[in-house]
């Protein structure tokens, strides 16, 4: 097992940087997902760890061999390290067996017992060997090329969206079995995802990218629920700011006081609560707020209020996740409650976007 460690990784195209130093640790056997915008850079820091583009500054290392940068380089087929695009890139002429042996030294590629296990593993019938590529669904064929990253036994596996050409069903089981093969393997993966459900579920730790700069790095929990500023917030799932003044432990807010998940300097700041904390019954009393519309998912759905002032007028608009099976009509008078600890920003806007 290998562990991944880039630091202050800048690229450019031309005169343009992309990447304004890249700072990322991705532990030994364990799994990074990179997520940002479109143009954000992601594919740029593969391409550097990968060996694809030249860094102008900064440094690459797998454990402590430096593969780019401090004057050491390695070519891409000498890193040893998988690679899967986003529609597999499978040779159409060769059978399945071949792709995946194709990965396999010269030596080993008539190895049916480690195709086989490979094929086994990434959930695929060995009764697909014979067949090329053209026979198989999307989801088998990025399996297989799964397969066939996997088969020389690389130190990095890296996925660049390997699932976002597949369908929302298809895209889930195939997730599914490619995270038990990887686990399996004990290999060391950074996936590229602008997904964001993808990249929560998928890995163990979560890089968020804006403009070729992370702008946190934490555990799946961490980057949800304590978002390092506004743009990221708004990034990972659905946020909303309301405004507050912070006083002690608590914030009293447009949705009452709250309870701040940790202390912030007192004053004017912004309040992230997000849909999921806001509880709805038809009790009298309390925040009152009007059901202005719903917004129907099946497992869940989402219902805009806008908030009622003392005096009866409508005051701000917020958003309330609630059960799929709960139905509120428009026009229905409700009482509102925040759950959970809240997150305060600085009420700058410009802050940090
Ligand atoms: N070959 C290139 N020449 C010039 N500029 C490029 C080149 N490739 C990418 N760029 C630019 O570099 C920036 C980062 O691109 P990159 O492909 O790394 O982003 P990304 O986050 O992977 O985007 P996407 O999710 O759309 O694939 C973008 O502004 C892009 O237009």
């Amino acid at each position: 097992m290998t562990s991944l460690h880039v630091r202050g990784v800048r690229a450019s195209y031309g005169p343009t940087e992309v990447l304004h130093g890249i700072d990322l640790v991705v532990p030994s056997g364990s799994t990074t997902a990179i997520l940002g915008p479109s143009g954000c850079g992601k594919t740029t820091l593969l391409r550097v760890v990968t060996g694809f583009q030249t860094p102008t500054a900064g440094s690459v290392a797998l454990d402590d061999e430096t593969v780019a940068g401090d004057g050491s380089w390695t070519p891409p087929e000498r890193r040893r390290i998988g690679y899967v695009a986003q529609e597999g890139n499978l040779f159409p002429h060769l059978s399945i067996a071949a792709n995946v042996a194709f990965g396999l030294p010269r030596s080993e590629r008539k190895d049916t017992a480690r195709i086989s296990q490979l094929l086994e593993l990434l959930g695929l019938d060995a009764g697909l060997m014979g067949r090329r590529p053209d026979q198989l669904s999307g989801g088998q064929q990025q399996r297989v090329a799964i397969a066939r990253a996997l088969a020389p036994r690389p130190r990095l596996v890296v996925l660049d969206e390997p699932f976002s050409s597949l369908d929302t069903g298809l895209r889930a089981a195939t997730r599914e079995a490619v995270a038990e093969a990887l686990h399996h393997e004990r290999v060391t993966v950074v996936l590229v995802t602008h997904d964001q459900a993808e990249a929560l579920s998928f890995a163990d730790q979560v890089a968020i990218m804006h403009d070729g700069h992370l702008a946190q790095v934490g555990t799946p929990l961490q980057v949800y629920g304590a978002p390092a500023d506004r743009r990221s917030a708004r990034f990972l799932g659905e946020a909303q700011f309301v405004s507050g003044v912070v006083q002690g432990h608590q914030v009293d807010s447009d949705l009452g006081v709250l309870e701040l998940d940790e202390t912030a300097p007192e004053g004017r700041v912004d309040v992230l609560v997000r849909p999921e904390q806001i509880r709805l019954t038809r009790e009298d009393g309390g925040l009152r707020a009007r059901v202005v519309s719903t917004t129907y998912f099946g497992h869940d759905a989402l219902v805009s209020l806008d908030l009622v002032g003392p005096d009866g007028s409508a005051g701000r608009r917020v958003v309330a996740r609630v059960n799929g099976s709960e139905a509120w009509a428009a026009g229905t008078p409700v009482a509102v409650q925040v759950v959970g600890a809240v997150r305060a920003f600085p009420d700058d806007a410009t802050a940090d976007g």
